[in-house]
């Protein structure tokens, strides 16, 4: 198959944790005879200091011409206090927006060998197997008016109930392929647009009569991913509620930096993230965790390609190079030697190998 790419790496760490996915996905190329047509934009504050626009036009551009996007993160310290229109944030939802990518995928599956590094205690971790579907279009972060003066500072929280449809469709639709429970998180004591969304939820769910459907408030929710979050399924919620659950369910699995995620359109088009930002503190000093950036190419693999075989083999060496007990120093043990971002992602591609070759000798003989 032949696919375009666009890599985005955007700032911080966005370009390390990028590079190490660019070098999985070559290595499925030859792997398995594929042809990956690999182009770079800018986003975020390099673009801002390149172009003086968070999202330039060339990148839309080589987006639009793409089959899947590919980004590591955006922002940092440099770019803090520009105004609110030159902020490299400005364009990771800009590019949200302008694909309508409004349906954000973010798995969070415990990883038994991951976790010695999880603050939780191991059994309460371990059965851990959730997916938060994040409306990523609407809301806090798009809503109008917003602006500030020296006094006084308006956001505004706007769904439509077409909006709301979409993604609690998305939802049900993806709780039918996993365990059938959706746990629907809102503000619903408070808010005019959770009392909306539950009005839509109730509304969808008489045509999902297999799945089962519970109201959740936000706050309660964060105290319960902590305490019970083997007993989620999947959660469906609204875009700043999403952002925050997600860097909180981060941590039951030992690190952010394993995260990935997918922002999908109704077509099936999409970008490809880790969850984690541009982390400042550590970029450019082989730190950073690139597991995030490599799992979200097998979920852009899957998604975007229905490359399922493709998608399992990078998941499987993840997890291999995880049980043989290679970390990253966010989740080396005190004590043990960690493994550079470099270091780990050839690990990964050596695994890969492995894996390669043993399924070779598999089919000369079948
Ligand atoms: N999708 C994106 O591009 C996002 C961008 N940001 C931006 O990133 C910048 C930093 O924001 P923070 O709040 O510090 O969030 P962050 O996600 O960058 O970092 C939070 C913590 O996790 C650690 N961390 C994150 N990714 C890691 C990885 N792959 N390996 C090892 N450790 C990792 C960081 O060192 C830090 O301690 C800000 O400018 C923010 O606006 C924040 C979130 C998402
Ligand atoms: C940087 C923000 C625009 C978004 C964010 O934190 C996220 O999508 O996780
Ligand atoms: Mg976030």
């Amino acid at each position: 198959m032949e696919k375009r790419v666009a890599v985005l790496p955007g700032d911080g760490i966005g370009p390390e944790v990028t590079e190490a996915a660019v070098k999985i996905l070559e290595v499925i190329a030859r792997r398995f005879n594929h042809k990956f047509h690999i182009e770079y934009g800018a986003i975020g504050g390099n673009a801002i200091d390149k172009h003086n626009n968070p999202l330039p036009d060339e990148t839309i551009a080589l987006c639009e011409n793409s089959d899947a996007v590919l980004l590591g993160a955006v922002g940092g310290p440099k770019w803090d206090n520009n105004p609110s229109a030159l902020r490299p944030e400005k364009g990771l939802l800009a590019i949200r927006k302008h694909f309508d990518l409004f349906a954000n995928l973010r798995p969070v599956k415990a990883v038994p060998s991951l976790l010695h590094a999880s603050p939780l205690k191991e059994e309460v971790a371990m059965e851990v197997d959730m997916l938060i579907v994040r409306e990523l279009t609407g809301g806090l972060y798009f809503g109008e008016p917003s602006h500030r003066t020296e006094k006084s500072a308006v956001d505004t929280l706007v769904y439509t109930r077409e909006e709301i449809e979409r993604i609690v469709e998305k939802a049900f639709e993806v709780a039918r392929l996993r365990r059938g429970k959706v746990a629907s998180v809102d503000k619903a004591n408070v808010l005019e647009t959770s009392k909306l969304w539950r009005e839509v939820v109730e509304e969808k769910k008489k045509a999902y009569p297999d799945i089962e459907v519970e109201h959740m408030l936000v706050d309660s929710t964060a105290m319960k991913l902590i305490t019970n979050p083997a007993a989620f399924d999947v959660i469906v919620t609204e875009n700043m509620f999403g952002d925050i659950l997600s860097d909180e369910a981060s941590v039951i699995t030992g690190s952010l930096g394993v995260l990935p995620s997918a922002s999908l359109r109704s077509d099936g088009f999409g970008l490809y993230e880790p969850v984690h930002g541009s982390a400042p503190e550590i970029a450019g000093r082989g730190l950073a965790n690139p597991a995030a950036a490599i799992l979200s190419v097998a979920m852009m693999l899957n998604y975007s390609f229905g490359m399922k075989t493709e998608a399992s083999a990078i998941e499987e060496a993840v997890n291999t190079v995880f049980e043989d007990g290679f970390f990253t120093a966010d989740l080396a043990a005190s004590g043990q030697r960690a493994l550079s971002t470099q270091e780990w992602t050839a690990k990964v591609i050596d695994e890969l190998d492995v894996q390669f070759v043993s399924n070779s000798i598999m089919f000369s003989y079948v």
